[in-house]
């Protein structure tokens, strides 16, 4: 890791403003198995301590960083902002060359209830960073929770599908299939033995039914698959019984959901066509355009190009607790993209780890190394 690169970035902030904060590496498994989402949790390095606790290697700085603001009792519930310098660490697939360490530099914004000033502060603290690395020619693509938030919680389906949409909707082909189950039912070739097996499932008490799967798996000897727990797995085949007795999605929704997603260009217009969207399909979101205004207009005042911006609406990132406006800046080599930093708003992580007021946040972080290697300064 670029130690000089990584002194310098840390700097851009400028003295004073962010604290600086040096989370441990180990950390409790449960907050990130509960809370940055599947697909951080398949790549976490889990560790079992002799005292029975069970650690993880952390794999972001986004937790660590809230957990000590938090366990910080004079600081707890004011605004404060952090910058940090370290590892994480994810497990990568058999055959990735993708690197299991990543140094990171990044930075937290809690608690500042101007949620457009700090988004753009920490988008310029991201794209500045990437500037003072060498790499001049960066893009940024934008997303936002928000509006499709709006569009999918003005649509009549289950409170359970609406998640599992918000959940999956960057994640192609795996949205395509849950849009199609929600939509035409399972048609898997076994399905009328599932449904069959689902219906009598969903005829049971809940509390019963739950605890004789975990039962079930419990005695095949399944302690844990792909991180879930057999509690987790039981009551996933629970939602998946009241799924198949449920009425299908309807097709002006899917249709609406899936205009919505298309979306793509630069911040304005494509702002223009989700509500062009939304109107046709009699939904109102216009707190979240709103929000979406304000903060291009934040940007343009803080002299950022929107118009070379790329807005996309099923720009997703991996990490599960954002809320809102989320960002990459990416250079392009060889044809390739290359994520140099990310982030976005995260207002429920704090509540949900336990802060006893409505915590705001905003944060981002810088790959050291991808930035080192593009960059022209000399870092090594
Ligand atoms: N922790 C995120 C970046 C981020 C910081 N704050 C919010 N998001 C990451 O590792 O990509």
């Amino acid at each position: 890791m670029s130690r000089a690169l990584s002194e310098r970035l840390i700097g851009i902030a400028g003295a004073g403003a962010y604290v600086r904060v040096d989370p441990p590496v180990l950390q409790p498994a449960d907050v990130f198995l509960d809370l940055s989402g599947e697909d951080i949790r398949r790549r976490l390095f889990l560790l079992d301590d002799t005292g029975g606790e069970r650690l993880c290697l952390r794999p972001d700085l986004t937790i660590p960083t809230a957990l000590a603001y938090l366990g910080d009792a004079d600081r707890a519930g004011l605004p404060a902002r952090f910058a940090y310098a370290g590892k994480v660490f994810r497990q990568q697939l058999a055959g990735s060359t993708r690197p299991r360490e990543i140094a990171q530099v990044g930075f937290e914004c809690f608690g500042e209830v101007d949620a457009a000033s700090a988004d753009v502060e920490i988008l310029g603290l991201a794209v500045e960073g990437v500037r003072a690395g060498g790499v001049a020619d960066a893009r940024l693509d934008l997303g936002d929770l928000g509006l499709l938030h709006g569009v999918i919680d003005g649509l009549d389906m289950p409170e359970r599908w609406r998640a599992a949409l918000k959940r999956t909707f960057w994640q192609g082909g795996k949205f395509r299939a849950l849009l199609d189950r929600l939509a035409d039912g399972d048609t898997a070739p076994n399905a009328a033995d599932r449904r069959a097996f689902l219906a009598a499932l969903s005829r049971l008490d809940r509390d019963a039914a739950q605890s004789m799967i975990e039962g079930v798996l419990e005695l095949a000897g399944i302690p844990q698959t792909g991180g879930r727990t057999p509690g987790e797995i039981a009551r996933r085949f629970l939602d998946q019984a009241a799924d198949a007795t449920a009425e299908p999605l309807d097709a002006r929704a899917r249709a609406t959901i899936e205009a919505v997603l298309e979306v793509d260009g630069a911040p304005r217009p494509a702002l223009d066509r989700v509500l062009e969207i939304a109107r046709g399909a009699a939904l109102s979101i216009d707190a979240a355009a709103d929000a979406f205004t304000r903060r291009l207009d934040r940007m343009e005042a803080a002299g950022l190009d929107t118009a070379s911006m790329r807005f996309s609406a099923d720009f997703g990132r991996r990490l599960e607790y954002y809320t809102g406006f989320m960002f990459e800046v990416v250079a392009v080599r060889g044809g390739e993209d290359v994520a140099l930093a990310g982030g976005g708003r995260y207002d429920r992580l704090l509540r949900e780890l336990g802060a006893e007021v409505e915590t705001p946040a905003v944060g981002c972080a810088i790959r050291i190394d991808d930035l080192a290697r593009l960059g022209q300064g000399d870092w090594a």
